[in-house]
């Protein structure tokens, strides 16, 4: 569960975020949409407490852990992609490889790949940003952007996760411009001029 509550973020004199308030329950799916530059970021950071809101506050469950996927996620470049992502689960022990085999499947992302991240095109780092966010069974996951640079297969492939976290019972939360069509969304947001609304454009 998580619950924000009258957030605001105000950089120096900007006024970013007035007021944000939402909650997601298990297996809740919600999708925040708004203009470049009106803060969804800075909402999932200030969730995931890489930064600090000037007013509100964010509430999850004690069991909750956040997996996120945040403008372009830090990789070991000289590294292949099974071995970043296993590195980064036995952080916290939690590399769990069929999961791992199974997500890079339905992403279309091949985990047997032998170069180097470095080397790696913009969607299929996207799709490994995606993966690390929810391969150690995080329970509150927040993907900003996700799909940027998927092609359709992946895109179909990304639905189908969605999905099926939704079914595991994690809550998700996906920032975007666009409302990425054949995810199923329980509640939609628009983010415009600091206020967080709920919109039903689905
Ligand atoms: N650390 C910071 N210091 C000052 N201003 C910031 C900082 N982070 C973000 N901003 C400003 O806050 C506003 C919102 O930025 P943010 O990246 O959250 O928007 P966004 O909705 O995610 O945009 P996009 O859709 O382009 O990714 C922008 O005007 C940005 O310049």
């Amino acid at each position: 569960m998580l619950q924000i509550d009258g957030i605001a973020m105000r950089f120096k004199e900007k006024q970013v975020i007035t007021n944000a308030s939402l909650t997601l329950q298990p297996g809740e799916v919600a999708h925040i949409s708004g203009a470049n530059g009106s803060g969804k970021s800075t909402l999932f950071k200030i969730i995931v407490g890489l930064l600090v809101p000037t007013a509100g506050s964010v509430v999850k469950g004690d069991a909750d852990v956040f997996g996120a996927l945040i403008e372009n996620p830090g990789f070991f470049e000289f590294e292949t992609l099974a071995r970043n992502l296993k590195f980064l689960a036995e952080l916290r022990g939690t590399y769990n490889l069929p999961w791992v085999k199974e997500l890079s499947q339905i992403l279309r992302l091949d985990l047997d790949n032998k170069d180097k991240m470095g080397k790696f095109s913009v969607g299929m780092r996207q799709k490994a940003g995606i993966i690390q966010a929810v391969m150690e069974d995080q329970s509150i996951i927040l993907l900003d952007e996700p799909t940027r640079g998927l092609d359709e297969p992946s895109l179909a492939g990304f639905s189908d996760l969605i999905a099926k976290l939704a079914d595991q019972g994690k809550s998700v939360l996906i920032a975007s411009h666009d409302i990425i069509p054949s995810v199923q969304y329980q509640r939609m947001y628009l983010l415009e001029d600091g206020l967080l609304v709920a919109s039903n454009e689905n």
